[in-house]
């Protein structure tokens, strides 16, 4: 039976972005760097928005430009020229150090400190802004809970006594400690083998959840930007967005053979990965119970044209399925038919679990359709083949009227800006700041 430990991401809804509070827009206007003099721009006119509260991925190849567009926002790099808005401020308003306590920053390999403990590398920034001890102790092992690490266990060691996703999860509690509004992690998950990057993708999205930051996030791996990303980011050389999009637009409107090549040949399946089962239409299916009489169900199923009765037992778990043929010239109850010792229905999904999952299971069950079940194992619902296949085609099916409706309006057929309302405002000159330090 397939398995789910978190609820699958729903395809970024715009609209609900505006109901979190945590983070702080970031607006990267007409952003350029060039380093030293060299006469090639590793970041070329960028102008992005970063939306409050979001998960943006920069996903894009090798020397694109993804670590110096993140580092500029923290300013450990200068752009050469244009702005960097985080909130109402510039960054530029701020000296470095001081803007760089208020963003959580988290790299590969966690990058801490060796010669200090898990509780001094969390401790850093709040020691820095010059919390009281007390505070700052309290706030390390709040923060080593937040990031799943028993305080009374972790507090002490040394990073070298903590595993790669152990120290990875330090890295984040760190970067969380002084609670910034904005968190930029440069491939983060890079090092760990593939289950450990998982566990902490899934963790990350938990604590996204709890805690709403505007996140920027860099990676290589394509399932990781579908999976974390509100938005995701496609770019070229030089930072030059090609698409930036949630993830379930980049799988069925690709702007072009550029991103399709990013995503690989698999974009429906990875489509049902990112799609929760209790996201499609619920089967028509009638509930029935061992007490209930034949002809009751039997009626039943004729009212609702239904072709199909599950039949549930006292605490309201499937047992099997019945319909009109069994129960056609059968008399009594559906006791009389169906015992609760009966063996059940082995195949069940879980109703957190993906489209993917709910895929797997339809393939390996003898019916063309799977109970979905709660924690309690209770029924919820059901799915079959067909709605899978209605339902991303109904995907594919409205990432082309939206194409249609902006070719129509004379904008870009795909995403490209954070806010489509903002695109003209975005493409307007911006009085570029002068240039900054070479870092
Ligand atoms: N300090 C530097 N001095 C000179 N050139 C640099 C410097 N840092 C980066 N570059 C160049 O800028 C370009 C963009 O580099 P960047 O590290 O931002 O790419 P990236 O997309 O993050 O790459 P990767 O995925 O390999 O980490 C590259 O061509 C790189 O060689």
């Amino acid at each position: 039976m397939p398995e789910s430990t978190t609820a699958p991401r729903t395809p970024a809804d715009p609209a609900a972005s505006g109901d979190r509070a945590g983070g702080v827009p970031i607006r990267l206007i007409e952003v350029t760097k060039r380093f030293g003099a060299s006469a090639e721009t590793a970041v070329d006119n960028l102008t992005m928005t970063i939306p409050a509260g979001e998960i943006v991925v920069l996903l894009g190849p090798s020397g694109c430009g993804k670590t110096t567009t993140m580092r500029m926002i923290n300013r450990l790099i200068e752009p050469t020229t244009g702005r960097i808005m985080i909130g109402d401020s510039d960054a530029k308003a701020q000296r470095p150090d001081e803007l760089r306590r208020h963003i959580g920053y988290v790299i590969q390999q966690a990058g801490l400190f060796p010669h200090m403990t898990v509780a001094q590398n969390i401790a850093q920034v709040p020691m820095m802004l010059g919390w009281a001890k007390q505070r700052i102790t309290e706030r390390v092992d709040e923060l080593l809970n937040l990031v799943g690490l028993d305080p009374a266990e972790y507090r002490t060691r040394y990073p070298r006594q903590l595993s790669g996703g152990q120290q990875q999860r330090v890295g984040v509690a760190r970067a969380l400690a002084a609670d910034p509004q904005v968190l930029l992690m440069d491939e983060p998950f890079g090092a760990l083998d593939p289950i450990t990057r998982e566990n902490l993708q899934d963790e990350l999205l938990r604590l996204q959840r709890e805690l709403s930051k505007t996140i920027v996030f860099v990676t290589h791996d394509v399932d990781e930007a579908l999976k974390l990303g509100d938005r995701i980011a496609i770019l070229d050389t030089g930072s030059t967005i090609v698409q930036y999009a949630p993830a379930e637009e980049i799988l069925t409107n690709p702007a072009n053979a550029y991103v399709e090549q990013f995503v690989g040949g698999e974009s429906s399946m990875r489509l049902l990965k990112l799609t929760p089962v209790a996201s499609i239409t619920p089967e028509n299916v009638v509930r029935a119970r061992l007490e209930d009489s034949i002809s009751d169900v039997r009626h039943r199923l004729t009212e609702s044209a239904a072709d199909r009765a599950i039949v549930l037992d006292e605490l309201d778990r499937p047992l099997r399925w019945t319909g009109p043929a069994e129960l056609a010239t059968a008399s009594g109850t559906i006791a009389d038919l169906i015992s609760a010792d009966d063996d059940r229905l082995s195949t069940v999904v879980p109703a957190d679990a993906t489209l993917r999952e709910a895929m797997e299971a339809l393939l390996n069950c003898p019916e063309d359709i799977v109970p979905i079940v709660d924690g309690s194992r209770a029924y919820t619902g059901a799915v079959t083949l067909a709605a899978v296949q209605h339902h991303v085609s109904d995907l594919y099916e409205r990432q082309k009227e939206l194409r249609r409706q902006r070719l129509a309006a004379g904008k870009s057929p795909v995403s490209l800006a954070a806010e489509p309302e903002d695109e003209e405002e975005q493409a307007a000159p911006e009085e570029a700041v002068g240039a900054g330090e070479v870092a």
